[in-house]
């Protein structure tokens, strides 16, 4: 804890001004990013695919104070937008200061199904493209020795069920993420990279696909994007939200063991029910530690 710890000395003025991309940022956390950097008196750049809700959310951070506010809709399953987002940013303001990488693809909550393809498509969009958007932002971003955030999971940790390839993008990012890190130590390239390994977060996405199932209470959205924006301007090597996360992260390998068992036992427990309702797998419910 002591080690990925950074002195508290953040200042929201520390935003002011500064050229800021976010990605998936039409709900969610990084629509909450998008309004604590509008608040701070950024440039922002806010991407998803829904022109709509990017709209509304540019208007609010217009509201709020936003240094300049706008927006460009498409899909990052496809890495050619995603250099098409960091080239935009590069045409309006000349550079780049922090790049937000936030997005994700859909993905269900239940047993692998063996679906190759939706494995292939995930790692696109939550994989492919952040690595995309950095390759094209880099240059900009050495220029003005700026930062890389990547928003992570502690699916991105440990492996826990009915997740398997939404975990698997996660582990990717890690790995890359990691590493580039070192290869920019290595050469004085002075771009920090935080890696954010979030719980349960109370997003409309995320209440909808778990909340019937997990009985852990989920943190605020709002806390959660600013603690994102707070670790990156301190240049921290990792977030972790909520501070509560990393006391099971040091314990993995004894949870894992416990946490298996205790799925199974519930799952085995629940199979009379299951059968008698008709329940589905990810309806059963499972404590968290
Ligand atoms: N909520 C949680 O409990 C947790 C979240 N996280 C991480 O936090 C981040 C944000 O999650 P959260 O806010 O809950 O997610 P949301 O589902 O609320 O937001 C996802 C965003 O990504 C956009 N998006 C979806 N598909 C694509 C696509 N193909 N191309 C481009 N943009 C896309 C969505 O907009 P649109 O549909 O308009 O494209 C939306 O703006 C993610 O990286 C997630 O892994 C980590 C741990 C826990
Ligand atoms: C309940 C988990 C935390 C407890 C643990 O110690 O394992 C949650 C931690 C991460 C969550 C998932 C996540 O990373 C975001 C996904 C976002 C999607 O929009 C839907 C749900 C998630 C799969 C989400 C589910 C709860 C966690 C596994």
């Amino acid at each position: 804890v002591y080690f990925y710890s950074a002195p508290d000395n953040f200042s929201e003025e520390m935003l002011r001004g500064k050229r800021v991309i976010v990605t998936g940022a039409s709900s969610g956390i990084g629509e909450q990013m998008a309004y604590h950097l509008a608040r701070m008196g950024a440039h922002v750049l806010l991407m998803a695919r829904t022109e709509a809700k990017l709209q509304k959310v540019v208007e609010r951070c217009l509201e709020l104070g936003a240094a300049s506010a706008r927006f460009v809709s498409g899909s990052m399953e496809n890495t050619a937008f995603a250099e098409e987002v960091v080239k935009e940013a590069e045409n309006t303001w000349g550079g780049l200061d922090m790049l937000i990488l936030n997005h994700i693809g859909y993905s269900y909550f239940n047993y692998f199904d063996g679906d190759v393809e939706h494995v292939r498509k995930l790692l696109e969009t939550n994989f492919l493209s952040y690595v995309a958007m950095t390759v094209t932002a880099l240059p900009m971003l050495k220029e003005s020795e700026g930062s890389i955030v990547v928003v992570s999971s502690v699916a991105g940790k440990a492996g826990g069920p009915f997740i398997a390839p939404y975990s698997a993008t996660k582990f990717a990012l890690e790995g890359f993420f990691s590493s580039l890190r070192h290869e920019f130590i290595i050469d004085n390239v002075n771009v920090s990279i935080t890696l954010c390994i979030l719980g349960f977060i109370d997003t409309d996405s995320a209440m909808r696909v778990v909340s019937h199932a997990i009985r852990a209470a989920p943190s605020p959205k709002e806390e959660c994007a600013l603690e994102i924006i707070r670790s990156g301007a301190l240049r921290q090597r990792e977030l972790h939200y909520p501070p509560s996360i990393v006391t099971g992260m040091l314990l993995l390998p004894e949870l894992h063991g416990l946490r298996a068992k205790g799925t199974r036992l519930l799952n085995k427990d629940l199979g009379q029910l299951m059968q008698n309702d008709q329940r589905k797998p990810q309806e059963s419910v499972f404590e968290m530690e």
